[in-house]
């Protein structure tokens, strides 16, 4: 290795982005370092925790990580009819309700397990192109020291800010970033808590849906997401109104509040640049229909670990060469990200009666996945105009 070059890869954030591109890294033998600014692994959680089963192709998802096995999803119109998607196969959109601190700190050790170093309470600031990589000045308890590495990993979440000084776009426009507001509430009486439920309508969550997403002994997640340019309401305002509005929560009481955005755009053309890859939200990688995250950005972490390691391998960790990670990730995630956008957006359009009328329209259907593709695939088989808006959905 050059001597100014201590690391082969400086991955920026600590969350399930940063530290599966560092398990993969590290596994394959690259030389790594994440650099986390929080003082603790997940903490404080910013989500739902809800997943797919299919998170299993990629972790082992430990019985301390894991809060919930729901049965299924229970999917509200406006006027409060729902339907049931029963989760009967490992395709579910939301079959686990995680712990999501104790689950990221599991990612963040089998990275370590696998070779990488870990500097918690430490910032990147300032990121400089050199010869042979990167410079990356990091910032811990006041102090700060100059690193130098082949490639920068730019996981650093929804506010990225390796994407903005490293001009790579990933700017969110107003209707690309939803605005969540979530209480984990205790003491919930009166509803299903074997299952997840989802709440649509202009009323409700304007842009988003709100969820209830249960972790066992009567607690659940209950939050929402909308999307600003709907309303001039914050989503904080949208959940005390839900909350006070359902008997089940009348006497349930808030353990936690939580605030935060998720990124519900198209996919980025371009996360690379000489010797720089953004994966994860900072790719604006999770799904722009139901604002999940953390499996896109798993799955993107594995192919940027690879990528890395061949970029390194041939001595060269150019643009052009990093273009392979976007090749892949737009295969595996954009596709069906792009696909999600045109979905989210017209539904975005629909008024309470629309909605009323397409959940109605599923009554009589019988799901054999708890999954959104399924979900949206029966709407268009039975209201066949929704094709006009929207495809890629029926093979
Ligand atoms: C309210 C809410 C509910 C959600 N619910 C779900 C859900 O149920 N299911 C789901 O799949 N997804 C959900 N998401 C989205 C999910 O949380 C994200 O998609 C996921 O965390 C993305 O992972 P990431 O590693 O890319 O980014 P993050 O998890 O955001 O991690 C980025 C990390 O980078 C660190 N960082 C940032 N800047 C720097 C810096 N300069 N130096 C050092 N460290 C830095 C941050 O501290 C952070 O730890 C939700 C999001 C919100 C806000």
């Amino acid at each position: 290795m050059n001597k100014n070059v201590e690391y082969d890869l400086i991955i920026v954030g600590g969350g399930p982005a940063g530290a599966y591109t560092g398990k993969i890294a590290s596994k394959l033998g690259l030389e790594t370092l994440i650099v986390e600014k929080r003082q603790e692994i997940g903490s404080p959680v910013r989500c739902a925790e809800g997943v797919g089963k299919k998170i299993e192709e990629y972790v082992n998802v430990a019985e301390e990580a894991l809060a919930k096995d729901v049965k299924g999803a229970r999917i509200y119109s406006p006027s409060n009819n729902y339907i049931d998607m029963l989760e009967e196969d490992a395709g579910a959109e939301v079959g686990y309700i995680l712990n999501r601190k104790v689950f990221d700190q599991k990612l963040v050790e089998e990275a370590i397990k696998a070779g990488a170093d870990v500097k918690l309470k430490t910032r990147a600031s300032e990121f400089e192109q050199t010869e042979d990589g990167i410079r990356v000045k990091l910032v811990n308890n006041g102090a700060s020291i100059t690193l130098e590495s082949k490639i920068l990993i730019g996981a650093d979440g929804v506010e990225s800010l390796v994407g903005k000084k490293m001009d790579i776009y990933n700017n969110l426009k107003l209707n690309e970033i939803e605005s969540c507001a979530q209480f984990l509430m205790t003491g919930i009486n009166g509803i299903d808590l074997d299952y997840t439920h989802f709440y649509v309508g202009n009323e409700v969550a304007p842009g988003g849906y709100a969820w209830i997403f249960p972790k066992g002994d009567k607690k659940a997640n209950v939050g929402i997401g909308i999307l600003p340019n709907g309303t001039d309401k914050s989503a904080y305002h949208y959940l005390k109104k839900f909350v006070e509005q359902r008997e089940y929560l009348k006497n349930a009481k808030i353990l936690e509040e939580i605030y935060g955005g998720v990124p519900v755009a198209s996919p980025l053309e371009e996360a690379v640049d000489d010797n720089v890859m953004l994966v994860g939200d900072s790719a604006r990688q999770s799904d722009p229909l139901t604002g999940g995250g953390i499996l896109n950005a798993i799955k993107a972490g594995k192919i940027a670990g690879e990528v890395a390691k061949e970029a390194i391998e041939s001595n060269n960790c150019k643009k052009d060469f990093l273009k392979r990670y976007d090749e892949r990730r737009l295969e595996e995630i954009g596709q069906k990200n792009e696909r999600n956008y045109d979905a989210k957006e017209l539904f975005q359009k629909l008024s309470d009666e629309e909605l009323n009328s397409l959940i109605s329209s599923l009554e009589e259907v019988s799901f054999e996945s708890l999954s959104v593709t399924e979900l949206v695939s029966e709407l268009i088989k039975t209201n066949p105009w929704l094709s006009d808006e929207i495809d890629g959905f029926i093979d």
